[in-house]
């Protein structure tokens, strides 16, 4: 990739944040040297500018939780940072490595299934955790391991190209782990996964998190990033602008409470205090009440105060 801007030093996020960003929290970031250190990456595909100077870093045992509207610019991230696409300029280091020569350390799991049809789950697994170096009895423990954290045991005979959706995206995910990489970019795992098949998921990116990977894991769930413990980081129109814990970022910002009447009549109230806000819907309904629900802000109450502060 063209390399133009020298490499951020390590340790920048203890750094005072840049005024654009309204958190900066490093969550359960390890000490020492960053694993992931990306720098003002752009990139540009005709009139449209996917990454416009997209700082982001991940420290070992560090869950990163890429959130963002799409389109704004996620996936591009990842595939630069995969070595898949070149950059316009910016830099990606990986262990202090660019990522052409850092392959061998990195986890991918694309947005899009890229399998082999015809061949088994474990000729995938085999495949890649030798071209990783494993041998042997090291390689089946790990494949055995690896496919048991994430329920595919029952399944390792059988073609890719015949596995359900859901199978083939545990797959995919055993096949970016298979050969513990220090930093696992996780791109949508999870989409249009059952209960069990996120469940399955994300027990295993918490292993591999607690031995030591650096993780960037994008979704569009909060509820994924809470289970995570991840630390956020906002993407918008090709950036990073916010960055910190989830209950950093959603400090203050407003739930909702919902009250149905019997007649069919709802009130609703935005607010960051529900009990007070509930007692006001409750004191005047004069009928029964049928239901209450208390909704928490969510990320899209966050990006709704994101755009106010950007006056969009
Ligand atoms: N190969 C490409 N050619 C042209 N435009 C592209 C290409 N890849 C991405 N883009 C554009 O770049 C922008 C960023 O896309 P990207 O896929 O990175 O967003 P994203 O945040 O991952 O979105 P989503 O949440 O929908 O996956 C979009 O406007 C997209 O249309």
């Amino acid at each position: 990739m063209s390399l133009r801007t020298p490499a951020p030093p390590a340790g920048r996020e203890d750094e005072p944040a840049p005024k654009a960003l309204p958190v900066v929290g490093r969550g359960k970031a390890r000490a020492g040297r960053a694993m992931l250190e990306v720098a003002g990456l752009s990139k540009r595909y005709g009139d449209v500018q996917a990454l416009d100077g997209f700082d982001l870093t991940a420290r070992p045992g560090e869950i990163v939780g890429l959130v963002g509207h799409n389109g704004a610019g996620k996936s591009t991230f990842v595939e630069i940072v995969s070595g898949l696409i070149r950059a316009d300029s910016g830099t990606a280091l990986i262990g202090g490595e660019e990522p052409a020569k850092a392959r061998g350390r990195i986890g991918v799991s694309p947005q899009n299934i890229a399998l082999y049809p015809p061949i088994t789950v474990r000729e995938h697994l085999k495949l890649f955790g030798g071209l990783s170096g494993l041998r042997r009895k090291a390689l089946t423990d790990a494949i055995d391991e690896l496919t048991a954290a994430l329920r595919l045991t029952e399944f390792l005979d059988r073609p890719a190209g015949v596995l359900s959706g859901g199978q083939q995206r545990r797959t995919q995910a055993a096949v970016a782990m298979i050969h513990r990489p220090a930093l696992l970019l996780l791109d949508e795992p999870t989409a249009g996964a059952d209960p069990e098949t996120r469940q399955a998921l994300l027990d295993a990116v918490k292993l591999r998190a607690a031995d030591g990977a650096a993780v960037v894991y994008t979704t569009h769930y909060l509820t994924e990033l809470t289970e995570l413990e991840a630390t956020l980081a906002v993407a918008k129109r090709g950036r990073v602008v916010a960055r910190g814990t989830s209950a950093q970022l959603l400090e203050g910002l407003p739930g909702e409470v919902r009250v149905t009447l019997a007649d069919g009549t709802e009130l609703h109230e935005s607010t960051t205090d529900p009990t007070a806000a509930l007692m006001r819907l409750l004191a005047d309904t004069g009928q029964p009440v049928v239901s209450v629900d208390v909704r928490k802000p969510d990320l899209d109450d966050l990006y709704r105060s994101l755009a106010v502060l950007d006056g969009d």
